[in-house]
Parts: C-alpha cells; sequence; structure tokens
C-alpha cells in the first residue's frame, strides 16, 4: 500500500499572535507551483506571517499550529534546515563578492567540485538572461538585474518552497511585469509553493492563484 504524499506548503491551524492578542489565523496548502498572494493594510502582520514560515519569528509575536513542507513538518527546525528561499523588496547582494561570487556562495556544499559549481552558476545566470554578467561587481547592475542575480541565487540553494515579500516594488513599471514572469515561471517549472506578500493589484493578478486579506 503506497501512502499520497502531502506535497505543497501547508499551514495546518496556524495561529499568530502579538502580545497574547491574535493578529491571523491560516489553515490551507499552496500547492506546488502554485501562488498564494497575502494582501492587506499596513501593519497587519504580512511579513510576520513569512517571519513564522522562514523560522524567524520571536516575541513578543507566538504561534501555534503546523508547517508542513512537502509532507516534512518544518513547524520546529532551525531556518537553514525548512529549505525555503526568501527574497525581499531589496535584492540583498553581497557587495564585496561579484555576480559570480553572490551565486556560489548559495550553492549547497553537495556540489563539491569547483568547476560543477561554476558550471551550476553559469547555467542560473544564462536562466536569467544574464550570461556573461559574472564578473561584474553587483553594484553595476540595474536594479532589475540585480533582482534577477537575487532570484537566482535563492534557487541555487534549492529551496522547497518560495517567500516573496514585495520583491518586485523597487522596480519600474516595465521590469516589473519581466521579473514577475520569470519569477513565477520559475516557480512554476520547478514545481515550487509561492507565498507573495504585495501591496500592488497587478502582481496579485499576475500571480493567479488564490488570494487572502488579512
Ligand atoms: N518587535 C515588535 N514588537 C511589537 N510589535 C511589533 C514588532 N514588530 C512588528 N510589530 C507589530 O506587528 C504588527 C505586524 O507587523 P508586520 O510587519 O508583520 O505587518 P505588515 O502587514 O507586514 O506591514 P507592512 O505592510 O507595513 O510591511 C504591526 O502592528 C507591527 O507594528
Amino acid at each position: 500500500m503506497t501512502t499520497a504524499k502531502a506535497e505543497g506548503l501547508t499551514l495546518r491551524d496556524v495561529t499568530i499572535t502579538l502580545k497574547g492578542k491574535r493578529l491571523l489565523r491560516m489553515d490551507l496548502t499552496v500547492p506546488p507551483g502554485a501562488v498564494l498572494t497575502v494582501m492587506g493594510e499596513s501593519g497587519r502582520g504580512k511579513s510576520t506571517f513569512l517571519d513564522f514560515i522562514a523560522g524567524f519569528l520571536k516575541p513578543p509575536f507566538a504561534a501555534t499550529g503546523e508547517i508542513l513542507l512537502n509532507g516534512r513538518d518544518i513547524t520546529h527546525l532551525t531556518p537553514q534546515e525548512r529549505r525555503v528561499g526568501l527574497m525581499f523588496q531589496t535584492p540583498l547582494l553581497f557587495p564585496h563578492l561579484s555576480v559570480m561570487g553572490n551565486l556560489l556562495f548559495a550553492l549547497p556544499e553537495t556540489i563539491r567540485k569547483k568547476r560543477d559549481r561554476i558550471v551550476a552558476a553559469e547555467q542560473a545566470l544564462a536562466e536569467a538572461g544574464l550570461a556573461g554578467y559574472a564578473a561584474r561587481d553587483p553594484a553595476t547592475l540595474s536594479g532589475g538585474q540585480q533582482t534577477r542575480v537575487a532570484l537566482m541565487r535563492v534557487l541555487l540553494s534549492e529551496p522547497q518552497a518560495l517567500l516573496l515579500d514585495e520583491p518586485f516594488s523597487s522596480l519600474d513599471r516595465a521590469r516589473r511585469a519581466d521579473i514577475r514572469s520569470l519569477v513565477f515561471e520559475t516557480a512554476r517549472k520547478r514545481a515550487l509553493p509561492v507565498i507573495l506578500v504585495t501591496h500592488d493589484e497587478e502582481d496579485a493578478h499576475a500571480a493567479g492563484g488564490l488570494i487572502t486579506h488579512l
């Protein structure tokens, strides 16, 4: 007999409190390759919700409930053990490393040979439309290019889910649409469940999945 494996990211009966007062409740599954968009006014707890899933929640916040990632209970694991990838409003690339250095930093140590590591990073750059940018200093890239590198850096760490906190909001309209497609298409291809926090209706619409308002 086979047991069906619960794929995707499941939040089972999750309640987050701030100083004992309920901030939010969530009970749902984001299937592989799907996006859950979280919207809501400032201060409603959107970033706190992502912190909880990533393993960064600390007092005065507290939480009950379970987080399951592809059937694995990650509720009490360290952030490193959870295998969730995070992207924020600013790309947060290491300024002292080249584009290649930033990508190599993210690769798991299981890829041991230097040559293999470089090939993996070069493939990611090509996927992001940035072949030939490996030696560049991140500060010399446009905002959109930096966001592409940040996305590839996250993906090279082999996450099983993506948490995105306003990742497109520092980009102009034209680039925004472009990078948004890259992010969602990549997530679909890799069957990664995504949680997107945004204030932007267009982002929510482009994500195409369930929208929840806190
Ligand atoms: N360390 C803290 N101590 C007490 N309250 C906090 C702390 N950090 C955040 N808060 C409060 O927790 C609530 C949720 O904050 P959070 O940053 O998750 O909101 P948000 O929905 O992401 O807001 P925004 O859209 O402005 O980013 C807010 O009311 C905020 O003031």
